[in-house]
């Protein structure tokens, strides 16, 4: 996957691939988990023209814990339970928030983040992925998951 990211004409277009499958729900805001998640949200967010709030995996627990919105995954594709967490004041009442991801398999991440936009107060306008590998297909109707590639083309 990250391999593509070497190819310049692949780089210069994700971003605006990734935010055209969701331009006319205008998300006001992108957010994207560490690490590949966070690279891709900005190229997004970017060529979106709006801000990227990142999402932290293990954040580790900090004096100034009651500024985070945290939850726990259920098991994701390598079988673990991640506590993702975002600073409450990236992501607020009013944003119209827009996931990004190279990958979504489990789906576990995706509906974490999406409880964290529910924290928040903001609205989930959905997720835009390049691969799409969803074990469970409910989920693409419930997340509105849509992904520049199905698994099955790679
Ligand atoms: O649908 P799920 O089962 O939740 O899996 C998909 C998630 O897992 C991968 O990230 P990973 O945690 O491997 O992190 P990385 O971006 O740092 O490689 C991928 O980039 C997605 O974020
Ligand atoms: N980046 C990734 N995320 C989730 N599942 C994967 N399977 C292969 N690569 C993956």
């Amino acid at each position: 996957m990250t391999g593509w990211w070497r190819d310049a004409s692949i780089l210069g277009d994700l971003g605006g691939a990734l935010g055209g499958l969701f331009e006319t729900e205008e998300p006001n805001l992108v957010m994207g988990t560490q690490s590949r998640g966070s690279l891709l949200g900005v190229l997004t967010a970017n060529s979106l023209g709006v801000g990227f709030a990142e999402v932290r995996k293990n954040p580790s627990p900090s004096a100034d814990s009651d500024a985070w919105w945290r939850t726990s995954t259920a098991p994701d594709y390598r079988d673990r339970h991640l506590e993702l967490g975002v600073r409450r004041s990236r992501m607020q009442s009013g944003d119209r928030v827009l996931f990004v991801d190279d990958w979504i398999a489990t789906g576990a991440q995706a509906r974490a983040c999406k409880r964290l936009v529910e924290m928040s107060g903001a609205t989930w306008v959905g997720g835009s992925v390049v691969v799409d590998g969803l074990e469970d297909a409910s989920l693409r109707r419930q997340l509105n998951i849509r992904s520049l590639l199905h698994i099955r083309e790679l």
